[in-house]
């Protein structure tokens, strides 16, 4: 994909990020950037996109658009940076009860565009499918409206059809600002969707080399 044009700071801007069993890391990441990751079963990428989130124990420094995370209190910080994992918690009954009043134009907006009937929103969520509870976790997601959305495995369950249709969304959201890490064991995908492509292996994560 081609490079984004560089904005003056970095969206997110990582500094020795680590904890006992993984890092240190350091990376930048602009506004508009996707950074695939890729790597083996058990090397940290879940763990590093945990503590982007600050949702494991850590140490280091993390700037959200030049603001240092340590002075942005923690539920603001993962409506910024929010993170879905590849098996999202659902805590309420129905998924359209996920949304808050105010999302919910937006959500509207991005049903279709994932190929979602309207319907499902009042559906049992154990009802839907597995593909179907990935897609609208990605709605979730993206109608928070955050500025750097770290996706795990964000397409693992999907057939190819709705792997395409996220994919296009994906990279729509991304061209209009959003900033992507994005985990993923497709070199495919990474290729589609991913400025800068990285690896990790023993908790340790490279850059590859263009
Ligand atoms: N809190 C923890 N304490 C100790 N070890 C942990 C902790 N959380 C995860 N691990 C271990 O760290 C390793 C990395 O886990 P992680 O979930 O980041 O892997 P991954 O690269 O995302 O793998 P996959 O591709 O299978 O999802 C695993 O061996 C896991 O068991």
């Amino acid at each position: 994909m081609q490079t984004p044009a560089q904005s003056p700071a970095p969206r997110l801007q990582v500094r020795n990020l680590q904890s006992p069993i993984a890092g240190p890391y350091t990376f930048d990441l602009a506004a508009g950037e996707c950074i695939s990751i890729a790597g083996p079963s058990g090397a940290g990428k879940s763990l590093l996109l945990r503590m982007l989130c600050d949702l494991d124990p850590n140490t280091g420094e993390i700037l959200l658009d030049g603001a240092p995370r340590s002075g942005i209190g923690a539920p603001v910080w993962r409506s910024q940076v929010v993170y879905q994992p590849a098996e999202p918690a659902w805590w309420l009954p129905t998924a359209g009860a996920h949304f808050k009043p105010g999302q919910i134009p937006r959500m509207q907006e991005l049903l279709p565009q994932l190929n979602l009937s309207p319907a499902l929103l009042e559906h049992e969520v154990s009802r839907l499918s597995t593909g179907e509870r990935q897609r609208m976790a990605l709605i979730r997601s993206l109608a928070c409206n955050p500025k750097v959305l770290l996706l795990d495995e964000p397409t693992a369950a999907l057939d190819p059809e709705a792997v395409a249709a996220t994919e296009t969304l994906l990279r729509k959201e991304v061209a209009s600002g959003l900033s992507v890490i994005l985990v993923t064991h497709s070199a495919q995908q990474a290729q589609t969707l991913g400025h800068r492509h990285m690896t990790m292996r023993e908790r340790q994560l490279h850059e590859d080399t263009p």
